[in-house]
């Protein structure tokens, strides 16, 4: 089934609504999400929703193997970036690069 929420952590929040994060790096279990379709945003942390948008396409790419050209999507260093991942998903190689757009409400 195609799904139709995501959540993110608040501290997130205003990188998404300005169009300065513009991916999501996901681990297996959040794969599954379909180009095309529109998806409602919430918070992680009280389910807030915030946005809409709308799944530009699902590539799977490795932690090993990200760049700067990734960590600027996320409005970030690339080694912030690493520290981030590292910390949402500890040992994890195998991640699921998520490009979006944001969908006017
Ligand atoms: C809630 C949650 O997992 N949020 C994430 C995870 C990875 N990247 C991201 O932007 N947000």
């Amino acid at each position: 089934m195609t799904p139709t929420t995501m959540t993110f952590f608040e501290r997130f929040e205003a990188d998404i609504l300005s169009g300065k994060k513009t991916i999501t790096l996901r681990d297996e279990a959040e794969k599954h999400y379909v180009p095309d379709s529109v998806v409602t945003v919430s918070t992680f942390e009280d389910g807030r929703e915030f946005c809409r948008i709308k799944i530009v396409s699902v590539e799977p790419v490795l932690f090993d193997a990200l760049t700067d050209y990734h960590a600027a999507q996320e409005n970030m260093t690339l080694d912030e970036l690493s520290a981030v991942i590292q910390d949402i998903y500890p040992g994890i190689q195998q991640l699921y690069l998520i490009s979006y757009q944001r969908v006017d409400a």
